[in-house]
């Protein structure tokens, strides 16, 4: 199934999140870095999550998958770190990647890392940077995978931007505690995506390592630290829960549990934002520096708020994720009869109350512009089809099935129709 035909139909229903794709991330690190058996329950084997799980055992974890519903329990015992030679698919996930070059380069004598997709063009010059200044050999297809790489890191004070992706700081900070070192990490200017920072932090705190948090200027690492075992249930994802959220608030019945009120996930801002819609502005600025993921979902609120005026700021790193979001979304909502101008760093977006649709769309190969355009399907006056939406496998390989659940009409769409 590649396209598929989506008539407009207005779901009905309760659907529970699906796990947290960043924390399942963070988790199987963490464990596969401590020593002895971790237990991690209520994951999505989605293509991003299986990227770490392979690239884990590559650098030495044992992890044996269980559980026969959509979400598996994993059993990990981690890494003696003697590992001579890792070969890491990161696929297309990003997240992957910027974690694991650090990590792969304590565990592992050498690394190669490849990938797919636009993954090879995400920036990595924030660790290339670092390597120059830890004498760590590297070699890259001209700036891009596959990477290359042998040495160790050195620990002490590591200066970096936290303007490019937070993702290289999470990185950073769950290689360093293996070196039993002081280290410091110094953010030079503003960093951005720092919900995500926070969740990881919050993991390494349940595996053993405390992370000294200065205004995330400064984080410390003490020499003291040491991974240690634990298990632990990964909660519902809000980047995931904003579709169903979103869908809710431009006309569909569905009810989303399952979420932790108190998640520091940054995303959980979905909810915030869509009361501030219902305040009754004619304005609405919306920054998106610590949001990023909700950016696409967002577009499609903003297209269906009749007599409101979205602006989208500060989100040029869109530009740098799965695909560039910016253009991505503006494009597809555009051609379903929505009003949104492009900016170098953001959207404005003129809200109106249906869509036309009739159109073909396509997703970029980008699972969030997929599963945008379907929340969006629900409120188009016609059908629309939609190419390469398997790319929810990235994330979300369930979002089909729980879209027909709950009463949308979808049709595998070949040209005789
Ligand atoms: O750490 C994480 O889990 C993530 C960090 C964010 O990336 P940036 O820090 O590059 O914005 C986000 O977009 C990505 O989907 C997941
Ligand atoms: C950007 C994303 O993920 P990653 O950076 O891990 O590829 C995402 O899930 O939207």
């Amino acid at each position: 199934m590649s396209a598929i035909k989506i008539k407009p139909a207005k779901l009905n229903g309760k659907i529970y999140a699906p796990p947290s794709k960043s924390m399942s991330h963070r988790a199987l690190i963490c464990a596969g870095l401590s020593s002895g058996e971790s237990i991690v329950e209520n994951v999505i084997l989605s293509e991003d999550i299986k990227a770490t799980m392979d690239s884990m055992k590559q650098l030495g974890a044992e992890i044996e998958v269980s559980g026969d519903g959509p979400y598996s329990t994993l059993c990990i015992n981690g890494s003696k770190g003697n590992v001579s030679e890792a070969f890491i698919n990161c696929r297309e996930s990003g997240s992957t990647l910027r974690f694991l070059i650090p990590v792969g380069l304590m565990l592992a004598d050498r690394c190669t890392f490849t990938g797919s997709g636009n993954l090879s063009k995400r920036p990595l010059d924030v660790f290339f940077e670092i390597f120059k200044r830890d004498s760590i050999d590297y070699e890259t297809n001209d700036g891009q995978l596959p990477l290359w790489a042998k040495g160790n890191l050195k620990g002490g004070t590591y200066e970096m931007t936290g303007g490019v992706s937070s993702q290289f700081i999470s990185g950073l900070l769950f290689a360093l505690p293996l070196l039993r070192k002081d280290s410091t990490i110094k953010i030079k200017d503003n960093l951005e995506s720092r919900g995500y920072v926070d969740l990881t932090i919050n993991m390494l705190e349940k595996f053993g390592i405390s992370v000294e948090n200065q205004d995330y200027r400064e984080l410390k690492i003490n020499k003291e630290c040491k991974y240690k075992n634990a298990n632990y249930k990964v909660e519902g994802d809000y980047s995931q829960a904003a579709f169903f959220i979103v869908a809710r608030e431009i006309g569909n019945d569905v009810d989303c549990l399952g979420l932790n009120v108190d998640s520091l996930q940054g995303d959980k801002e979905i909810v915030d934002i869509v009361r501030k819609y219902d305040s009754g502005m004619e304005q609405v600025t919306i920054d998106a520096s610590q949001i990023p993921d909700l950016v696409p979902i967002l577009t499609v609120l903003a297209s269906l708020k009749d007599g409101v005026t979205t602006y989208i700021t500060n989100a040029e790193r869109l530009r740098i994720k799965e695909s560039d979001r910016l253009k991505a979304i503006s494009t597809e909502l555009g051609k379903l009869g929505a009003i949104i101008e492009e900016r170098k760093d953001g959207l404005i977006i003129k809200g109106k109350d249906v869509l036309d649709g009739g159109a073909v769309v396509d997703s970029w190969n980008d699972h969030r512009i997929a599963m945008s355009l379907a929340v969006a399907a629900t409120r188009c006056r016609e059908d629309i089809i939609l190419t390469d939406c398997m790319a929810v496998n990235k994330s979300y390989p369930n979002f089909w099935e729980d879209y027909k659940m709950l009463g949308g009409e979808i049709n595998e769409f070949n040209d005789r129709q």
